[in-house]
């Protein structure tokens, strides 16, 4: 058994936004160790925790965890459509695993994956479908937000699972750090806006997902130049987190609360529940190390960027 992680902030504003020389060639240094990592490591299997923005799960049947036995991905921001190549009977002894150790969770036969699923596949790899590939979705936009321990809880179960499997296999985590990027809020929605959440948008009119898109790039660009109303990034919170992930010791985190995480990181903060599941899930595969860590704010790409490279020790 050999067991690795990359865990990594995702953005759709990477393929929209005017960088600094400088802070572009570093991301792409560091996507460019990831990927080496990712080659020599040659993976017979990838679990991929990720979060949705409302375009694969929705307020008509919100689940805190769902695991895909099937799934595809929609497309949004440019990134590949189509399907992913999913191991049916692996993920369904993922999911019986998890939920024989406690951990209630949905699985989806017919799982919708967005930008915050697949891109790392995407950067990894050139193709969604290029690995066979188990996604596991955390709800990390839509209240209420299961605790903190339950995601651990969910990372170390799939992680003894994936102990006894015997097979090559690289976890992923995409998402976070703080960010708060113009995601719609039930809280404070719109009537045109709740339609959405329900997503009662769908089938989509070709116009609209390009105008919500447009929207974030319009705000990148204004929070960049300081004009923005969203809550700014939160470097000291971000390498807090990222130090507590790589001490190997999670069970601190547990007594967050998402209150406080989006009050000081951002409503999208809670992204970070997939980097908690996966170096929990490579935690209980044994002790390990990071082997390369990147973090930036970026504010063109609306977010706490970082990335990290970890093997058992
Ligand atoms: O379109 C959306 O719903 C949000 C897009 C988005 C922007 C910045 C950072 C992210 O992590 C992210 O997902
Ligand atoms: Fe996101």
């Amino acid at each position: 058994m050999t067991v690795a992680l990359i865990a990594t902030s995702h953005s759709p504003l990477l393929e929209h936004a005017d960088l600094e020389a400088g802070v572009a060639a570093e991301l792409d240094q560091a996507f460019t160790t990831a990927r080496r990592f990712a080659e020599d490591f040659d993976p017979e299997l990838v679990i991929s925790f990720g979060p949705d923005h409302y375009n694969g799960f929705f307020y008509n049947l919100m689940p805190p965890f769902c695991i895909g036995y099937a799934a595809s991905s929609v497309g949004d921001y440019g990134t590949q459509r189509g399907p992913l190549n999913v191991p049916e009977e692996i993920a369904r002894g993922i999911a019986e695993a998890a939920m024989s150790a406690g951990i209630d969770l949905a699985v989806s036969l017919q799982m919708e994956l967005d930008h915050g699923a697949v891109q790392p596949m995407e950067i990894l790899f050139g193709d969604i479908a290029a690995r066979p590939v188990v996604p596991i979705f955390l709800n990390s936009v839509a209240p209420p937000f299961t605790p903190l321990q339950r995601v651990r809880l969910l990372g170390e179960a799939v992680g003894r699972h994936v102990a006894q499997l015997e097979m090559r296999t690289l976890l992923i985590a995409s998402g976070g750090l703080s960010h708060d990027p113009p995601v719609a809020r039930l809280a404070t929605a719109t009537p045109e806006q709740r339609r959405v959440l329900l997503g009662h948008h769908l089938p989509a009119t070709p116009g609209w997902r390009k105008e919500r898109e447009q929207r974030v790039v319009e705000t990148a660009r204004a929070f960049a130049a300081g004009t923005a109303d969203i809550q700014d990034l939160a470097p000291d919170w971000d390498r807090a987190l990222m130090a507590t992930l790589a001490s190997g010791d999670l069970t601190s985190l547990d007594a967050w609360t998402p209150e406080e995480m989006a009050r000081i990181a951002g409503n999208s903060s809670h992204e970070v529940r997939s980097w908690i599941a996966a170096y929990a899930a490579l935690g209980s595969c044994g002790a390990y190390s990071v082997q390369y860590s990147y973090y930036r704010p970026i504010r063109e790409l609306i977010a706490g960027f970082g990335l990290t490279t970890v093997t058992l020790d």
